[in-house]
């Protein structure tokens, strides 16, 4: 066979594939009707597990590795659940809309734009896109009703907690109605043909440049711009047009102005992700076959033992906490407010006693949103 028509044939196999998985993706979604009708949770790494198991035994003859055959089945079972997940929360909370306006940071190419696209073309049929430079207008779009939801950047692996969402949360009506995680693959990014030895001058976000501070301590004679997203960066390096200045954001957003790689994997971490939460002005309720998140708000006051006694009441009814964080409550120097994260729907009989009592031994406390869990751990294959 000629080249071009191996390709050809290729192709076509793709092709057949795609339409494969989406076929596999419809199935999934009428899988999850069924769980609803029968009372069972979405996710059920039993079948998961003799699914790999199957899977991997009808790829051996086929030439097709444990290891291949697992990473792939990795990401179409998380695509699964995701989808699941999705469905059964829009049908429980009426909230299945052929559009959505998001608010997030920079325009188009920003890890925000890529983080927004991700979360609701499973939720949509269309996204408004409502790019913003900062994070408190973002916030504000919601909060006067000029977009349906916001997307904010909450953490991240190699610079931590984002404070300034925190502290904006501690003020905001809005609820928290979703989370994801993303990866975040900073690249140095230029002008076609530009001379990495010939830089002056780098643009890119604050948090962005906090993530890659190791890398440029390296530079030591190049000058760093702040700018509102990865995308106002982009954007003037294309604008601007001189080759001595370069932007660090991700490869595909670069690619949207034009821009060339010069370096990858600028990121302290090697896996660097980064947690979004997405908040709304109606708070939604997560449905029981999914696995919730809560995160609430509390001032305990300074007495000794304060914090202690609070999180024994998480243990005396068997809620496990995911991250606790503090900021300084503004107005009130060197008092903290303290964020709780627990893996419990705000439903369950367990977490609305917990909160009961917490109400009772804390100064203040505010739940900032209940909200499905997107960590699809993947299930791992056992030996024998
Ligand atoms: C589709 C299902 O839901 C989930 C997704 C699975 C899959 O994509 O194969 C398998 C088990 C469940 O965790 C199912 O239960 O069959």
């Amino acid at each position: 066979m000629e080249l071009d028509e191996i390709r050809h044939a290729i192709s076509d196999t793709d092709q057949q594939l795609l339409a494969l998985l989406a076929k596999r993706r419809q199935l999934a979604l009428a899988v999850a009707d069924a769980k609803l009708a029968q009372n069972k949770p979405i996710r059920d790494q039993k079948r998961e597990q003799e699914l790999l198991v199957s899977l991997i035994g009808q790829g051996k003859p086929l030439g097709l590795d444990a290891q291949y055959v697992t990473r792939l089945y990795h990401v179409i079972i998380e695509d699964s659940v995701l989808q699941q997940q999705a469905k059964i929360q829009g049908q429980l909370n009426g909230t299945d809309s052929p559009a959505v306006r998001v608010a997030f940071l920079g325009g188009q190419g920003s890890y925000s734009y890529w983080a927004t696209q991700k979360y609701f073309t499973r939720r949509a049929e269309r996204i408004i896109e409502q790019g913003c430079d900062s994070f408190n207008e973002i916030v504000q779009a919601v909060e006067t009703g000029h977009a349906d939801y916001a997307l904010l950047p909450i953490e991240n692996t190699s610079s931590g907690s984002i404070n300034e969402v925190y502290d904006i949360l501690q003020h905001t009506r809005l609820s928290i109605v979703g989370e994801l995680t993303h990866p975040i693959a900073h690249c140095l990014l230029g002008l076609p043909g530009t001379d990495l030895t010939k830089i002056r001058q780098v643009c890119a976000h604050p948090q962005v440049i906090a993530q890659c501070s190791q890398y440029l301590q390296g530079l030591s004679q190049v000058k760093i711009e702040y700018c509102d997203s990865s995308s106002d960066a982009f954007n003037r390096i294309k604008q601007q047009q001189d080759p001595t200045v370069v932007a660090i954001g991700g490869e595909e957003g670069g690619q949207l102005y034009g821009l060339e790689v010069l370096t990858r994997d600028l990121a302290n971490q090697k896996d660097n992700v980064s947690r979004f939460i997405v908040v709304a002005r109606k708070p939604v309720t997560v449905a029981k076959a999914i696995p919730a998140k809560t995160t609430f708000i509390m001032y305990t006051g300074q007495q000794p033992g304060a914090l202690v006694d609070a999180l024994l009441v998480l243990k005396q009814h068997g809620i496990s906490m995911g991250k606790l964080e503090s900021r300084p409550i503004n107005g009130n120097p060197w008092e903290e407010m303290f964020y709780v994260d627990v893996f419990a729907n705000l439903n369950d009989y367990a977490m609305t006693r917990a909160l009961e009592e917490l109400n009772k031994i804390t100064k203040f406390i505010k739940v900032l949103g209940c909200y499905p869990s997107e960590d699809i751990e993947p299930t791992q294959v056992t030996a024998g």
